[in-house]
């Protein structure tokens, strides 16, 4: 069995995807991770040394990697994975486990202010500016994320109670 976390950044993909593992005992995978590893680089340095769209094209092959392996597993994305080419379609087809957290910008922005930095879409964006590229950038983004199987609202819950709502979708 494969779930598959998706979200804007600061959503939780990650930090939900870590408690989902421990309470279910399957392995996680957080594609940024693996990205990191196997190009023994941060996200943030292959933005700056690589490009986007370098890292776009190894996002996508780590991703069809991860897909293709029969192990159970949790994957927790990156922001934009969904997002581009025909990814959403490969993600959809491997899994009937894709899992949206739906974050508000209100929730986002409060987030994302303090961590700019390990982000390179957003570190140069004037925090003054930030909640209004969140809202126009969630928008567009909304299209992909909102076509995932499960949508589960974030805001204002615990990671606790987050992870256990996935946890009871997958019995
Ligand atoms: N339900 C929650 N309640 C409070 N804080 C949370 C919750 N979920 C995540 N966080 C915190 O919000 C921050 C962003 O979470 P996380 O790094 O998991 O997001 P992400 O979706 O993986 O982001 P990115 O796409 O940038 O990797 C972290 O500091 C995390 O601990
Ligand atoms: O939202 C995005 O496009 C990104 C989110 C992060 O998870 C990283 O994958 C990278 O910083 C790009
Ligand atoms: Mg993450």
């Amino acid at each position: 069995m494969t779930v598959i976390l998706i979200g804007y950044m600061g959503s939780g993909k990650s930090a939900i995807g870590k408690k989902i593992a421990k309470k279910s005992k399957i392995n996680l995978v957080d594609l940024d991770d693996y990205i990191e590893e196997n190009e023994g680089m941060s996200i943030t340095e292959i933005f700056e040394k690589k490009g986007e769209v370098y890292f776009r094209k190894k996002e996508r092959e780590y991703l069809k990697q991860l897909l293709e392996t029969e192990t159970n597993k949790i994957v927790s994305l990156g922001g934009g994975t969904p997002c581009y080419g025909d990814n959403m379609e490969m993600i959809l087809k491997a899994t009937p486990y894709v899992f949206y957290l739906k974050a508000s910008v209100d929730t986002l922005y409060k987030r994302l202010k303090k961590r700019k930095d390990q982000r390179p879409l957003i570190k140069n964006i004037d925090n003054a500016d930030l909640s209004e590229f969140i809202r126009k950038h969630l928008f567009e983004r909304n299209f992909y994320y909102m076509q995932s199987h499960h949508i589960v609202n974030v805001d204002g819950k615990s990671r606790k109670k987050i992870a256990k709502k996935v946890i009871k979708k997958l019995s």
